[in-house]
């Protein structure tokens, strides 16, 4: 019985991400447009989540700075989500749906990329990161599920919207993990042209 809840689970996921890699591809691609002109530009990317999308925020800057699968020189990109004194100190002073947009006024430039992290789309301090994002002229990258929430409206026809089509914010970070590995692959392919093997 518990065997078999647990086999459903991963083929919930497995099917989501079939399903998911038709609808996805575009907007992948086109964030992948979006971070790679960024950072020839000179850009970074400012990463922000809450809970497991802070995780994700995380995993996403740990692999541009240090690597991914290929050798090459780090990658600009900040997680909004690590430093303790700065999420206390906004969270206490200010409120909790600062904390992130904070430190996009304080570190965004025009040209760097938002990449924002919500299931849901509706969690309050990423949305009011987005719009700390758009008044620095950034591009935002959404990752979100659940039909996109608020997070949907919020967005400029030169953003990118990856919404995964599912309802369940477990089986949709998984796709978003999947996302932000397909962000990094293609990015270094794009950087670093295709792996010689030989
Ligand atoms: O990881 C999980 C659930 O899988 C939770 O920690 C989850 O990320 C948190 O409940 C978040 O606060 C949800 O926020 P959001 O995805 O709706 O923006
Ligand atoms: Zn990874």
């Amino acid at each position: 019985m518990l065997e078999q809840r647990i086999q459903q689970q991963f083929f919930d996921s497995a099917d989501l991400k079939y399903a998911a890699a038709e609808i996805l591809a575009k907007p992948i691609a086109d964030a992948v447009s979006a971070v790679v002109g960024s950072i020839t530009g000179g850009g970074k990317v400012l990463a922000c989540g809450n809970g497991g999308s802070a995780s994700d925020a995380q995993h996403f800057a740990a692999e541009f700075i240090g690597r991914f699968e290929r050798e090459r020189p780090g990658l600009a990109a900040v997680a909004l989500t690590t430093d303790s004194s700065i999420l206390t100190a906004v969270g206490n002073d200010y409120n909790f749906d600062v904390i992130f947009s904070k430190q996009v006024q304080a570190l965004g430039n025009p040209g760097d990329v938002l990449l924002a992290i919500t299931t849901s789309g509706n969690s309050a301090n990423v949305l009011a990161a987005v719009e700390a994002a758009h008044a620095k002229e950034m591009t935002v990258i959404a990752l979100t599920g659940r039909g996109g929430g608020k997070m949907r409206d919020q967005l400029l026809e030169t953003d990118v919207h990856i919404c995964v089509p599912h309802e369940r914010t477990a089986r949709i970070q998984e796709v978003h993990l999947l996302v932000l590995h397909c962000l990094c692959d293609a990015v270094d392919l794009q950087l670093l042209g295709e792996q010689d093997n030989a």
